[in-house]
């Protein structure tokens, strides 16, 4: 794709943001100077249930972070509140430093656990949803930026393909390029992989990697599978129960392509295991 059509398409984004060193472990504040992705003592309250207290994380640029945590800690509120989908929280939720009430929540992408497809359109329609509303999806550039997410996530020759004739991790893949299509700075993902067989989930997963790696998204990733979290982050970020707060942080230093059975890798998830309390 062209430089051309990728400035037609693309929405502005702050100044001034940097990559910086992730460090780790129970601080994960500490762990960016300037990150993409700023949450600072985030509370939620649904009427009596306190969703989320005081939950504190700094995401860097090009960083990838997996969010674990028991079921009903506060994953999916979380995700919520940084997409802009809850407005009523405490503490304050930046995107490249804009709080999310005031628009920094525009620069977030979003792929759910279920593909959320158009029927009656095609994966080109579909992964168009996702451009700019100021962006005419028929204009030369947008094609050529929808095309080029088609192809990033392998699916070329699917563009006229309706949902029903791709397989399940296909339509994932159509969901993720529809979050890619925005060119956000931060891609969120909700269990995106939960639905799909065992050997559909790992393909899913290396493709992730290789769009993550070729496009330098920064990614969070809320998913119950420790194996996948450790597998494909650089910090996995332990939810406590509820009401959901940071547990612990695990770095995962370890160089790609990682195999699943490598023995730090298995050892890093008995610590994830462990901070859970499973
Ligand atoms: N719209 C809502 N109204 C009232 N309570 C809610 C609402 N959404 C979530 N909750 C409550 O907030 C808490 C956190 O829910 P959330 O779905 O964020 O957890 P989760 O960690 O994503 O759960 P799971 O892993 O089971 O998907 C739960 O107690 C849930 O019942």
């Amino acid at each position: 794709m062209s430089s051309d059509a990728d400035a037609d398409v693309t929405p502005s984004s702050a100044d001034g943001v940097d990559a910086a060193t992730p460090t780790g472990e129970a601080d994960p504040d500490s762990s960016t100077a300037d990150p993409v992705l700023a949450v600072d003592d985030l509370r939620k309250r649904y009427d009596d249930t306190v969703a989320l207290d005081g939950v504190d994380l700094a995401v860097a640029d090009e960083e990838f972070v997996a969010v674990v945590g028991p079921s009903g800690c506060g994953k999916s509120t979380l995700l919520r509140v940084l997409s802009g989908l809850e407005a009523e929280f405490g503490g304050r939720v930046a995107v490249d430093g804009t709080d999310v009430r005031d628009g920094g929540s525009d620069a977030v992408g979003m792929v759910f656990q279920e593909p959320r497809l158009l029927d009656w359109a095609d994966v080109r329609e579909n992964v168009a949803v996702g451009l700019p509303s100021d962006v005419d999806p028929a204009s030369p550039p947008a094609r050529e930026r929808v095309d080029d997410l088609i192809e990033t996530v392998g699916l070329d020759g699917f563009a006229e393909s309706r949902p029903d004739e791709l397989s399940g991790g296909m339509a994932q893949r159509v969901s993720l390029a529809r979050g890619l299509a925005y060119d956000p700075s931060v891609l969120l993902l909700d269990e995106p992989f939960s639905a799909l067989d065992r050997l559909t989930k790992a393909d899913q997963q290396d493709h992730l990697l290789d769009v993550w790696e070729e496009r330098g998204t920064t990614v969070v990733l809320v998913t119950h599978d420790v194996e996948e979290a450790v597998y494909l982050a650089d910090r996995v970020v332990v939810l406590s129960g509820q009401p959901g707060t940071v547990a612990s942080v695990v770095d995962v230093d370890i160089d790609r392509p990682r195999d699943r059975a490598d023995a730090d890798l298995v050892a890093l998830r008995r610590e994830v295991t462990d901070a859970l309390g499973r």
